[in-house]
């Protein structure tokens, strides 16, 4: 990574303009790019466009890839129980993760990613890194109290990390509260997401959305080990511990064997707030790539960017396609 991205504006913005819609809607007419997205995009250009350039930094180094679900991989949706991701896809990741340690790192429960992406040889880590699968048990910095020896149907061996562990019997007891408080508000959906609880809020009416975060945040009141984070039209309800998305990119980096090693060249693609720690933590290592996924200007420490899940979906099969080109030249799983 090291350096500053540099400006590629032209050449990003023409492809976005390709990539999207041929440079004309389907009405006929020109798209109009939004000034201030093209602004923004200087400063974290495609990840399409820097393909190249990343490729030639990550030569040599053992590409890691870690994925954020809702919005990366699958486009937001209404209803949270349909956040389905196509086929293609899937493939994509399949592909990806045949050349490439590949982890899916989401707020949704282990459980419930799973059975969205349902791809083996991926690594799951659930309710925003507090329930990991990584590889099978070796020496490690991280406390064995958490850490469970386990076996899938195949007899493989791989090592769940839950290190919010004693807090399952308060999220339990919190999430029939939560529900209970805000049953009389239309619009919300409560969530279980096993360590943490998501309170959606994407169909409750404006006027009532203070009376709600009001009575997540009186409940919370009453359980000081918990606190609130906020993502897309979501409350999300979670252990105080220090532990976030991007501690499970480290935790798997090092059981992957790349602690602190300059051999190792992460890529994490998100979208959402949450992401943003483990965006952090590779600006921080000062290696690989982190690239946001947003149709609008944020503010961000990814240095780059994709428009949208269609566009995650061309990176990884170009980066899949090159993995295969260069099985022989590259390090692979
Ligand atoms: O870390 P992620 O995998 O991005 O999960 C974050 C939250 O994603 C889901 O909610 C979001 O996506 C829904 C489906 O598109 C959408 O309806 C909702 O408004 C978004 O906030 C998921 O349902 C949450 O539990 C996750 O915390």
């Amino acid at each position: 990574m090291g350096m500053k991205p540099r400006s590629e504006t032209e050449s990003m913005s023409k492809s976005r303009h390709d990539h999207a819609t041929g440079g004309y809607a389907i009405t006929g007419e020109p798209v109009a790019i939004d000034q201030s997205y093209i602004s923004w995009l200087r400063e974290h250009p495609s990840a399409l466009s820097s393909f190249n350039r990343m490729i030639n930094e990550a030569k040599g180094k053992q590409i890691v890839v870690f994925l954020d679900y809702d919005g990366t991989l699958s486009p937001i949706v209404s209803d949270p129980d349909s956040a389905f991701m196509s086929d293609q896809m899937r493939e994509a990741v399949r592909d990806v993760s045949s050349c490439f340690p590949t982890a899916i790192i989401s707020g949704r429960s282990r459980e419930k990613v799973y059975d969205f992406v349902k791809l083996e040889g991926v690594y799951y880590s659930g309710s925003h890194g507090m329930d990991t699968i990584g590889p099978a048990l070796k020496t490690n910095s991280y406390d064995k109290g958490y850490q469970q020896r386990s076996f899938d149907n195949e007899g493989n061996e791989f090592t769940v990390f839950q290190p919010a562990q004693e807090f399952l019997p308060a999220v339990k007891k919190m999430l029939t509260e939560v529900k209970e408080r805000t049953q009389s508000i239309p619009g919300v959906a409560v969530e279980d997401n096993r360590f943490c609880i998501s309170v959606h809020y994407r169909h409750v009416k404006d006027e009532d959305y203070g009376r709600l975060e009001e009575e997540v945040k009186l409940m919370l009141a009453n359980h000081a080990d918990f606190h609130l984070t906020k993502g897309k039209k979501v409350l999300e309800i979670r252990p105080s511990i220090k532990w976030n998305k991007g501690d499970a990119l480290k935790y798997l980096l090092e059981t992957l064997g790349f602690h602190d090693s300059g051999d190792v060249f992460p890529i994490y693609i998100g979208d959402d707030q949450t992401d943003e720690d483990a965006f952090k933590v590779l600006r921080e290592r000062g290696e690989g790539y982190p690239i946001l996924v947003s149709t609008t200007p944020r503010d961000t420490m990814a240095l780059y960017s994709l428009h949208s899940p269609s566009e995650v979906q061309s990176f990884l099969t170009r980066l899949s396609r090159w993995g295969f080109d260069n099985a022989d030249t590259t390090h692979h799983k």
